[in-house]
């Protein structure tokens, strides 16, 4: 066939959108093109179109590395040839490689600033912004700029910002007693990103709390890592991010006590997204063509231990449950009395922020709390059978509980009146009254345990038990049992400001960045400012601190340089997510946080 024809068939499959048969096209043409025996001059333009187009449909292919060659095929017949230059950048942008993406493009809009017309440099301008976020995430761990551009009424953006992934200082090692874990590679202060982490593989399937769902969302995501791995073996010695996968699946499949320690505690390198490695650091290198993860079988059933031990849940907006697999989060450990606090982020994947709590030294293991851990030991404890945490919370809990009986009997009857919680809302005037005072004598009784008999415990052991006690607080602040503030004393309210202000600040001393603690703040906060008594808020005694308890707690969860106006607007929100707490809702709330727009 022609030259000709094939280039027209080639545009004409590409209009369509059948970009792997335009690709096709575009081959033969080039093809056809180098074979004809006629000067390399007159050639060239042919040439360059016939390679550029070709990237064109690699991109929409999203086959960036093949997209990136033959825009350089093409600069190198003509160096001034615009679109190849875009598509060059555009091919760099989907590699992930940010900062090469952030100069392709500003070389665009330097050298051709002559040719571009109106709309085109519209379009390269938002490139470039977007490239140069990207890479200021990836490389410099900068997120903040993305939530407050989200939050501010005056950008039209309505999607929640895409979060790049980022790696910072933290690396894998052995721990005394649970395995691997994270461990802190510098001193680090309170809301310091660590590392952000997106699903390797995220399933969407309509939520049903049942047994055939879990198992249809398992089923997907066994089939979706399978054909991953498969992929990846078979170009894992040319592409280093295919490594990379490999190596984390083999990292997720890998037992302990370790067999393998260079399986089991792989070097930051195959985590870290490449935009934030050295180029020499992205080259393979002879020991990783030696990594034993390239002789990993990779078996069906330990592809099925790793769905069925390490799968995330999280409830999405329309009724919808996403189910991802995540790496470096899953090689961090839990504890009752965590230093990392996390937020979880919907938008086109799921993204994980984990930031310090607390202030962190260098060598300290980094952990998280697995589930919601403000609850007495043994509802902790149901919440994940397996696990029997053994921290300094856990056991201080157990001695005290096997030895303070009044302890053990409020512990029952936390539980119990969170249990009985769903049926609150029918009662009447009166059972809500008998109900409240219950919940405030058991408060009452713990007050004066630590006070007289637990005297004896340090503050933060102290905060460790309030820290267990949490429902019966919130248990006041549900709709069905809360004060309505018309209807009370100046006296009532300082009260019920005073006994949140000890629950929230044992929930920060032993969760730095609870969410949970957030919502009670943000909750009691709004009820006081929107009462017929608002004009004096700022008089009530108490007030203003759990306010500012509550702008730290945002600080902690969204990074020490986000705008004040975006705190604002997150502890407003924050009020509206109180109702949707659950035990275990605390990913939810983030998810929330940012997944809505406006206020
Ligand atoms: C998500 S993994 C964490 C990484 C794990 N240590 C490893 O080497 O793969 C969770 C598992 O780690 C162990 N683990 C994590 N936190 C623990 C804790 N506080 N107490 C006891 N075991 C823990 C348990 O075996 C748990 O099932």
């Amino acid at each position: 066939m022609a030259p000709e024809r094939l280039r027209e068939e080639g545009n004409y499959l590409f209009s369509k959108g059948e970009y792997h048969l335009a690709v096709d096209k575009y081959s033969a043409y080039i093809e056809s093109v180098a074979d004809r025996d006629d000067y390399s001059k007159a050639k060239k333009p042919e040439l360059v179109f016939g390679y550029s187009n070709r990237a064109q449909g690699y991109l929409m292919l999203e086959e960036y590395s093949k997209a990136l060659e033959d825009a350089e095929n093409a600069l190198r017949l003509d160096p001034t040839h615009l679109k190849s230059w875009v598509r060059k950048a555009k091919a760099f942008g989907g590699m992930k490689f940010h900062q090469q993406a952030v100069w392709a493009y500003k070389t665009v809009l330097r050298d051709f600033k002559d040719q571009l017309h109106k709309t085109n440099l519209q379009e390269l301008l938002e490139s470039l912004k977007a490239a140069e976020k990207m890479d200021r995430m990836t490389r410099l761990g900068r997120y903040e700029d993305g939530i407050d551009e989200y939050w501010d009424v005056a950008s039209n953006v309505s999607e929640p910002p895409l979060m790049e992934e980022y790696v910072g200082p933290v690396e894998i090692k052995l721990t005394a007693a649970t395995g691997r874990g994270l461990f802190a590679t510098r001193d680090l202060l309170p809301g310091e990103l660590l590392f952000v982490s997106n699903s390797m593989i995220t399933v969407r399937v309509p939520f049903e709390d049942n047994e055939a769902s879990r198992n249809l969302s398992q089923l997907a995501l066994f089939e979706a890592i399978k054909r991953r791995v498969q992929n990846a073996k078979l170009e894992a010695l040319e592409d280093f991010t295919r490594l990379q996968f490999l190596v984390q699946v083999a990292a997720l499949g890998g037992s302990y006590p370790t067999e393998s320690l260079l399986r089991d505690c792989p070097s930051m390198r195959y985590f870290t997204p490449l935009n934030g490695l050295s180029s020499k650091d992205r080259k393979i290198t002879d020991d990783d063509r030696t990594h034993p993860a390239l002789d990993t079988d990779f078996s069906d059933e330990m592809l099925r231990r790793i769905v069925e031990k390490r799968q995330f849940s999280h409830w999405g907006t329309n009724n919808e449950e996403l189910n991802g697999l995540y790496s470096l989060p899953c090689l961090m450990n839990h504890s009752c009395v965590p230093n990392v606090a996390v937020t979880t982020m919907q938008n086109r994947t799921i993204s994980k922020l984990f930031r310090a709590g607390r202030n962190i030294k260098k060598g300290d293991e980094l952990v998280y709390a697995y589930y919601n851990i403000n609850c007495p030991l043994d509802a902790r404890r149901a919440f994940f059978p397996s696990l029997c945490c053994r921290c300094a919370r856990c056991e201080l809990e157990e001695t005290l509980l096997a030895e303070v009986q009044p302890l053990k009997s409020l512990a029952s009857q936390c539980n119990k009146f969170w249990e009985e919680r769903p049926t609150l809302q029918g009662l009447t005037q009166e059972e809500r009254h008998r109900k409240r005072n219950q919940c405030l004598i058991c408060l009452n009784l713990l007050k004066d345990l630590l006070d007289s008999r637990l005297a004896f415990l340090t503050e933060i052991q102290k905060d460790m038990v309030r820290a267990s006690f949490i429902r019966f607080n919130r248990l006041l602040h549900e709709p069905a049992l809360s004060i309505a503030i018309q209807d009370c004393t100046r006296v009532d309210i300082e009260h019920e400001i005073a006994l949140i202000s000890v629950a929230v600040k044992a929930m920060n001393n032993v969760q730095p960045g609870s969410e949970i603690a957030l919502a009670m703040i943000s909750g009691i906060y709004y009820r006081v400012k929107r009462s017929t008594l608002s004009q004096e808020e700022d008089e009530f005694v108490g007030l203003k601190e759990i306010h500012r308890l509550g702008i730290e707690i945002i600080r902690i969860l969204n990074g020490p340089h986000l705008k004040n106006q975006t705190v604002g607007k997150l502890f407003s929100y924050a009020s509206l997510i109180r109702g949707v707490l659950g035990d275990g809702g605390s990913l939810l709330a983030t998810g929330l946080l940012f997944h809505s727009s406006g206020d």
